[in-house]
């Protein structure tokens, strides 16, 4: 495998820039309404208990004027009792239907997030390698957690409250006018610059808020590749250098956060001044007017407790589209992923060949992420594996032999010519059918947390329990039967608790489990110890036996398993001959196999 394939993800920038365009918050969270509709009539349960609740509260300005210019003004205490208990009863309600908001919501919109979750999830599965060659694991993490929980709490309660407060504003609002419109006039006054500020708050809100879910998601990536790489950091001792890099991104993450919080301070600080400011106005004013005679002492409490009650809707306006804003970022960046294209689906149109084997024609392609400036990595594959034929792969380091068996089973597409299997155009076979055809085990053994059976039966789990068993011969995994629990026995994350050679091994168990058509090996040998090396090679023999396969070597040994092999070398097959034909007639060859140039073997001669 390519050395820079292994390059920390976290050094590359996060996905997507992090200052994209202006978008409309109210469009981006529009793209919820699929998943929020299974949860519509709740939510609208929950709207209208607490308009009920946030009703009883503008109640209570009344039945005050009431007692004001009833039995105060004419001193009859005995009158007070009934609208005194109506102020308790509107509290009571009040608290009740709070209360009824939050329960009625909170199932239905876990089960909301917990279908978006398994949507983002199955689509990762869906989506090609060279989508997640170019996204950092944290940046997907932290979008199936924390940007989903802002989305789900938005639904819960910011939304809700949107409407509500909105509402309550209007009623609250022309309940003033009613009273008295000069005073209602005034406390109006600072509508206009409110307006103006906000609109002006949500452009900087929403970039900030943009970077500080990106620079999680880094900061995410940081962490798995920290924990993940912990011997490696350890034993070269990098864990300094890789602490000092998550206390950047830590830092950049906390001022991004502190900014926000200026900002919304500093709205905040407007929301709530400039209304006072008005209340206070419209106090004064008022206080001279009743003093006049020209207002009643109750109406003037009425009025200005409706303007209390008012206080609430006004200052979590601040928050309530801060939230908001944060909900579009996080359904922004939920959507960026959903919205990828996913591998191509087939293309029936090819019609089949009686070509037997894997043929490669003409195939050409280079990373969708490779500099411009450079060369193809493949330029015209022409091969042909005969039916059951073991053919191998050989080529300098980085010469693309990893590339090329990855073309086989569609991990990368091709950039242009064929590749057939028994005469059938890959890209005509349905991705699952293809991926069943094809066996793969990588250089790279990657073992799941899951039971050792699990782990190889992993693409073929209807196998039966002797064809585990014959796959777990074949690869010499013998050691299996002395685990604590044999095949069930639980192999660690990324099976860190086997050998690099065990690991291996259930790999390769994995691959040739069920005996596939074809079989792609890569460099299935280079953790084996010789003696296990040559039993290995002897058992895969018999499975190489009627299988198609196409195995990458590095050494003589691995060459030796294959009836002929193949010369990788400036994108193209340079050489096709068995062992003994291509040590005579290819120096490329020789040079692989012996290590020496034709230079350095005259020198020795
Ligand atoms: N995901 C990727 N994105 C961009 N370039 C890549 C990617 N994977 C590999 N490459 C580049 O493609 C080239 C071929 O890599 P590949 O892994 O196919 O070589 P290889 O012949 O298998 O090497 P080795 O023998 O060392 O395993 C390398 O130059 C590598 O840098």
């Amino acid at each position: 495998m390519a050395e820079n394939t292994q390059l920390s993800k976290s050094d590359k920038p996060s996905l997507p820039a992090p200052e994209p365009p202006r978008r409309s918050t109210v469009r981006s969270l529009l793209r919820l309404w699929p998943y929020a509709r299974v949860a519509r009539w709740r939510i609208a349960g929950s709207v209208t208990a607490a308009l009920l609740a946030s009703g009883s509260v503008l109640l209570v300005p009344l039945v005050l004027r009431a007692i004001v210019d009833g039995p105060i003004a004419h001193h009859d205490l005995g009158a007070l009792w009934p609208p005194a208990g109506l102020l308790l009863l509107l509290g009571l309600a009040e608290a009740g239907l709070f209360g009824i908001r939050r329960v009625i919501v909170a199932r239905p919109l876990a089960k909301v997030e917990s279908a978006m979750r398994g949507d983002l999830y199955a689509k990762l599965q869906r989506l090609p390698v060279s989508f997640h060659d170019r996204w950092p694991s944290g940046q997907l993490l932290s979008r199936a957690t924390s940007d989903m929980f802002t989305m789900r709490l938005f639904l819960a309660f910011p939304l809700v409250f949107l409407i509500v407060n909105s509402l309550v504003f209007l009623t609250g609002t022309a309940m003033m006018f009613a009273l008295d419109w000069r005073l209602g006039l005034i406390t109006l006054l600072p509508a206009l610059p409110l307006v103006l500020l906000t609109r002006h708050f949500e452009d900087r809100y929403s970039g900030a808020a943009r970077r500080a879910q990106d620079q999680t998601g880094d900061l995410a990536t940081v962490i798995e590749e920290s924990v993940l790489g912990i011997r490696i950091l350890k034993a070269f001792g990098r864990h300094r250098t890789m602490a000092e890099r998550f206390k950047r991104q830590a830092t950049e993450l906390r001022s991004t956060e502190l900014h926000k919080a200026d900002m919304l301070a500093n709205l905040w600080a407007v929301i709530v001044g400039l209304p006072e400011i008005a209340l206070g106005l419209a106090l004064a004013v008022g206080v001279v007017r009743v003093a006049d005679g020209d207002l009643s002492t109750g109406t003037l409490v009425a009025f200005l407790s409706t303007a209390l009650a008012l206080r609430w809707p006004v200052e979590s306006l601040g928050w309530l589209l801060a939230y908001a804003n944060e909900a579009a970022t996080a359904t922004d960046r939920y959507f960026e992923v959903m919205d990828e294209p996913e591998d191509a689906p087939a293309e029936s149109t090819t019609v089949p060949t009686e070509d037997q084997g894997i043929r490669f024609t003409g195939v050409r392609f280079r990373y969708p992420d490779a500099p411009a400036d450079t060369p193809d990595l493949l330029t015209g594959i022409d091969l042909h594996i005969r039916r059951g034929e073991t053919m191998a792969l050989v080529g300098a380091t980085g010469s693309g032999k990893t590339t090329l068996t990855a073309l086989l089973p569609r991990l990368y597409e091709t950039n242009g010519g064929s590749i057939t299997l028994d005469g059938r155009d890959i890209r005509s076979i349905p991705l699952p059918r293809l991926r069943e055809l094809v066996s793969i085990a990588f250089e790279e053994p990657t073992l799941f947390s899951a039971s050792v059976r699990e782990n190889v039966l992993m693409g073929r789990p209807e196998a039966t329990e002797q064809e585990l068993a014959t796959a777990l011969r074949t690869a010499q995994a013998g050691f299996v039967e002395k685990l604590p629990e044999g095949t069930a026995t639980q192999v660690g994350e990324q099976g860190l608790s086997l050998s690099g050679g065990q690991r291996q091994r259930l790999a390769l168990a994995r691959a040739v489990v069920g005996r596939p058509e074809f079989l792609v090996l890569d460099d299935p040998l280079s953790a084996l110890d010789v003696h296990t090396e040559a039993l290995v090679e002897r058992a895969l023999r018999q499975v190489l036996a009627d299988t198609t396969a196409l195995v990458v070597a590095h050494r003589p040994s691995t060459v030796l398993l294959a009836d002929r092999v193949a010369v990788l070398a400036e994108g193209r097959i340079v050489a096709v001959g068995t062992h003994q034909e291509l040590l005579h007639s290819s120096a490329a060859y020789r040079e692989l196999m012996t290590g020496q140039t034709a230079t350095e073997r005259s020198l020795v001669r």
